[in-house]
């Protein structure tokens, strides 16, 4: 993990989103460094694309604050607003939806750059084929339709776009789940390849434990709208210790399917009425008397960045 200073990329400091009386996100805190990829991981309903929503500043912070290279997202005040929308970029998770149909590949790859002023459409065009080449489209379709793509390719369109103007950080939201399972591998090694020549920084949104453990150097797992384990993604992926992390892990395949979402009922009505108490108790094999007192994200070993929400992990096993 890196430390602080001018390498930090993204800063969350109990950061909160609230829909009315839903907690959708309640105090998460995380950072992440050049070149390094946060995993958030969590089912349906727990919060992680809104908290991705607010590190794009598209929802309000009720609480806290996100910065992205010092630019405090919250507040918006100060300098760097513009280098902000030109840092922070998006990849969803299905780029058609995002894409104007009557648009042609070049024009939708430079069009950050179209609606930033930035080159003419010349230098616009040369930029767009550039960064087609980079994520393996080939040239000569460059003035096709989004709609004559596969899905992998138009997938490749997006990040092309999300390239376009040099952004330090991309928010990428479940960037493979609309895709076969033979390009999803593709996709997250285009990623990584990327990230490499790059230095860029991704906060990666996904349900799906294996691509998480693919691409993340660091994890949060979301539940409730809180964080409930965070860590090094190689460690918490292989021996997870909160009960809710341990239920993905035994939940998940090793691709994408509906039935592991229905495995684990969603979240939805925990962020409603966040009572005392671990909010996965009601569903915890585990659970006891004790967990009905709240929970602090405790660190396994003193000064680790290991952290369990769960007083059973706990060193000393004490429920404060
Ligand atoms: N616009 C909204 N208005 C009211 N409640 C919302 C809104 N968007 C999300 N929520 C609620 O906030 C909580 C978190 O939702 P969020 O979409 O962030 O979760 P998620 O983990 O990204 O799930 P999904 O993968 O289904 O998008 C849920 O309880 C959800 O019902």
């Amino acid at each position: 993990m890196s430390g602080g200073g001018e390498d930090m990329v993204l800063h969350i400091d109990a950061a909160e989103v609230r829909y009315g009386t839903v907690r959708a996100v309640d105090g998460v805190s995380a950072s992440l460094g050049r070149g390094e990829t946060l995993g958030v991981l969590g089912e349906s309903g727990c919060g992680k694309s809104t908290l991705a929503q607010a590190i794009l500043r598209l929802v309000p912070l009720a609480g806290g604050a996100i910065r992205v290279r010092g630019f405090d997202v919250g507040s918006g005040r100060g300098a760097g607003e513009r280098q902000y929308r030109r840092d922070v970029q998006m990849v969803f998770q299905d780029p058609q939806s995002s894409f104007n149909p009557a648009m042609r590949v070049a024009d939708i790859i430079a069009e950050p750059l179209a609606v930033q002023g930035i080159g003419d459409r010349a230098e616009r065009r040369e930029r767009a084929i550039a960064l087609a080449g980079a994520v393996g489209l080939p040239a000569a379709r460059i003035d096709s339709f989004p709609h004559e793509f596969s899905g992998g390719q138009r997938q490749r369109i997006a990040i092309a776009r999300a390239l376009a103007l040099e952004p330090a950080l991309l928010v990428l939201d479940e960037p493979t789940s609309a895709l076969d399972l033979s390009v999803q591998g593709q996709i997250l090694n285009l990623l990584l390849e990327l990230q490499r020549a790059r230095g860029l920084s991704y906060v990666l949104i996904s349900h799906n434990v294996a691509v998480v453990r693919h691409l993340a150097d660091r994890v949060i797992v979301m539940y409730g709208g809180q964080v409930v384990e965070e860590g090094a993604a190689g460690e918490v992926l292989s021996a997870p210790r909160h009960p809710y992390t341990q239920a993905l892990l035994s939940a998940v395949p090793e691709v994408d399917g509906p039935d592991f979402l229905e495995a684990i009922v969603a979240a939805d009505e925990l962020a409603a009425h966040p009572s005392g108490g671990c909010r996965y108790a009601a569903r915890c094999p585990l659970a006891g008397p004790e967990c009905a007192r709240d929970q602090q994200l405790l660190a396994l070993e003193d000064g680790g960045s290991w952290r369990v929400r769960c007083w059973r992990a706990a060193p000393g096993g004490s429920p404060e």
